[in-house]
């Protein structure tokens, strides 16, 4: 039986100690496993009296919660006053419903009790009014809460009350609080539970309740295993999966295809790898790849790689895994079939031949109307001559054309492709319609399990040929992806495509990457709107939150460019004075044009900085595009330029007169492009802009 255990706040206290204190900590746990561990301190005035300090080194000190048959657990690891401090506050409980350890911080629940009758007696309005004692309880909602439960009257009670009780109960709360259903609720809660709880919970047995509590506490025996853990003590995310992703990634088996969405930072990706490590697993003694992790762009394929080589240990089970992106397995296959290599154009040369074209055909559209209709209608429809065009359907379109407008389109577009065809050229949606015919001809289906990150910036081409690289049943497709961070505007729905999710649609609610101040300025940068969901239909953010607190972020105002960036370089130093490295700074701005003037700027001021997209990993601040921001993560994130007529870009934004529709469409494409960006930082976010202010800093 293991003899000591972790917790992932302790894990995270130890992430922050020096090398030195590191060393000595992981002697001393070396020590306890085999049972020679030093002298366990009792805590004069604990609120709980299980609770041990352990003295590690010099002024460092555990946190131990004894479970009273040989098992404890390291609550903390802290200075000698903080974990004093720790030790008294603290109580540990079993909840009785979920079986899972819980703890409360009992001298915070005291002072709190106390404030919330004085507000209560104010007023007979209560937040949870409309929710029974008997439901409370069976949500898992102790008697100590339930009482407290009882006298709130604001959302802002029960945000107070998340640091001081067990992080469940709150959440069940706050899932309440923001409409979901307690049947919803409920569901939610039974989901959770790691077994089904026969025999009553027996709430003085801790090393059950520490067994039932993968969430947050880790045992460990095996002295392999206690390096393993501590030698990347950063990636919580390895061992402590919060209860809904553990129940998403380690679920037995899918009949069919999974969805799962959530706002940033929720760890969706998290979920998806620790969903390929299952799978992959599970193919033991079979040789090939049957499980592919896949997604849009390279950068962030280079991330799930590496990412996945941090999670599984064992290379066999590594192998069985192939990282792509969607294209270029598309190119791949095309490759193989044709013996060649395709020729792709990019989006930029496709562009000027419509523009060619629509002089050519004397057509009064737009290069890039002309462009959008041929991806967004014409291809995603696989339509192929003039009269299928002239009767199709145009979902997303808002400019009506008539007949003889539709002539034209066709008679620029078929000039395009027809000088496409003659070159051997191909565009990445065709090449990937291409490849999923191939596949379609009789070649084998690739792969077993596919998972797809970022599912929301999929073009429907991409979604052809995921589907046609795996035959439908059981575990074919595990989906992620957020449709508030849409950044390409890309609206499908997965089940004309032949990707059914329906009952097997699941949400993540809590960022584990940003602080709720951050949250609290970028979602409403949103600009309020339901999203397009991938299922067909809406997607909201209710109950998305942040159990992390930090600074507001900044929005800082200039008169003119050079001072924007002055300040830039100001506040950058000012980062690394407080001790933060330059690599874990980013900086993004929705022009390039900025940018290059604010690399020139930093290069002046003596900071270097590499490309955002650069996989280099040298001590350098990180720049790029807004776009560039996806799939990233900063301790600090500065994003410059947010000005009229930069975001949203105006040269990105389809005039309302053209097609109102699509200009709706467009400016959500710039919001959720900001609220990208802006959620990229973990502790601190800065803004800043010179003349006119974006009309998104307006909002919230
Ligand atoms: N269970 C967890 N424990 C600790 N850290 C976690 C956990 N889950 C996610 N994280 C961390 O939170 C951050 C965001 O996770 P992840 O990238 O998986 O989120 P996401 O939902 O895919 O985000 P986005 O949609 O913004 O790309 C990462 O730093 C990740 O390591």
């Amino acid at each position: 039986m293991p003899r000591l255990g972790l917790t992932r706040e302790a894990l995270q206290h130890y992430s922050k100690l020096d090398k030195s204190t590191q060393k000595s900590i992981n002697d001393a746990i070396a020590a306890f496993t085999i049972g020679g561990h030093g002298r366990l301190e009792m805590v004069p005035r604990a609120r709980d009296p299980r609770i041990r300090l352990f003295r590690f080194s010099g002024g460092t000190y555990g946190v131990l919660l004894a479970s009273g048959d040989g098992l404890h657990l390291l609550l903390a690891i802290l200075t000698h006053d903080e974990a004093v401090r720790f030790a008294v506050t603290m109580r540990a409980s079993v909840n009785l419903v979920t079986g899972v350890l819980e703890l409360r911080h009992e001298t915070g629940l005291e002072h709190f009790r106390a404030a919330l009758h004085r507000e209560a007696e104010a007023t007979d309005a209560r937040l949870f009014g409309h929710v029974g004692e008997d439901q409370l309880a069976e949500l898992g909602i102790d008697p100590e809460i339930t009482e407290l439960v009882r006298l709130i009257v604001t959302r802002d009670h029960l945000i107070a009350l998340q640091r001081l009780i067990p992080e469940l109960q709150f959440e069940a709360l706050l899932a309440l609080a923001s409409g979901t259903s307690y049947a919803q609720a409920h569901a939610e809660v039974k989901a959770y539970q790691v077994e089904q709880m026969g025999a009553p919970v027996d709430p003085a047995d801790l090393a059950t309740a520490m067994r039932r509590s993968p969430s947050d506490v880790v045992l460990v025996d095996d002295a392999d295993d206690w390096r393993e853990i501590l030698a990347h003590p950063i990636d919580a995310w390895r061992i402590f999966l919060h209860p809904a992703q553990r129940s998403l990634a380690y679920r037995d088996r899918y009949t069919g295809p999974v969805l799962v969405t959530g706002g940033p930072g929720t760890g969706k990706t998290v979920t998806l790898l620790h969903r390929a490590h299952y799978l992959a697993k599970r193919w033991a003694g079979r040789s090939g790849t049957p499980v592919l992790v896949t997604t849009f762009s390279r950068s962030l394929a280079r991330a799930l790689r590496s990412q996945l080589r941090l999670l599984i240990r064992d290379d066999e089970v590594l192998d069985r895994i192939r990282v792509s992106t969607v294209d270029a397995l598309a190119y791949e296959i095309v490759k193989r079939a044709h013996g060649r290599e395709p020729a792709i154009i990019d989006d930029r040369t496709l562009l000027s031949r419509f523009s060619d074209a629509a002089k050519a055909v004397h057509a009064p559209f737009t290069a890039r109307f002309l462009q959008e209709e041929w991806l967004r209608v014409i291809l995603p429809q696989r339509i192929s001559s003039l009269p299928q065009y002239l009767g199709c359907d145009r979902p997303g379109r808002g400019r009506s054309l008539s007949r003889g407008q539709r002539h034209l389109v066709w008679a620029a577009v078929e000039r395009v492709t027809a000088g496409l065809t003659t070159r051997g050229e191909w565009v990445l949606p065709q090449l990937c319609e291409l490849a999923a015919e191939e596949l379609a001809k009789g070649e084998a289906f690739a792969y077993r399990n596919v998972l797809v990150d970022e599912a929301q910036d999929l073009h429907p081409a991409h979604w052809r040929l995921l589907r046609a690289v795996v035959a439908s049943g059981p575990d074919d497709l595990f989906l992620v992806g957020d449709p508030h961070q849409r950044i390409y505007d890309h609206r499908v729905s997965l089940a004309s495509l032949g990707v059914s999710v329906r009952g097997r649609s699941h949400k993540l609610k809590i960022s584990y990457r940003t602080t709720q101040q951050i949250l609290t300025w970028a979602t409403p940068k949103l600009g309020g709107h339901l999203a397009a969901g991938l299922d067909g239909g809406s997607d909201d953010l209710a109950g998305f939150h942040s159990p992390t607190n930090g600074r507001r972020p900044v929005v800082r105002a200039f008169a003119d460019q050079d001072q924007e960036l002055a300040a830039l370089v100001d506040q950058i130093r000012s980062w690394q004075a407080e001790g933060v490295e330059l690599a874990a700074i980013g900086v993004a701005s929705r022009s390039n044009e900025l940018i290059r003037a604010a690399r020139r700027a930093l290069h002046t001021g003596g900071i270097e900085w590499v490309d955002l997209e650069s996989d280099v990993s040298s001590d350098a601040l990180r720049t790029g595009t807004m776009h560039g921001m996806k799939g990233r993560e900063f301790r600090c994130v500065a994003v410059i330029g947010v000005r009229a007529g930069v975001v949203p870009m105006r040269a990105a934004i389809t005039p309302q007169e053209e097609d109102p529709k699509v200009h709706e469409r467009d400016t959500q494409r710039e919001r959720c492009l900001l609220f990208v960006a802006s959620t990229r930082a973990r502790d601190v976010l800065y803004i800043s802009y010179h003349g006119t202010p974006s009309s998104f800093l307006e909002e919230g």
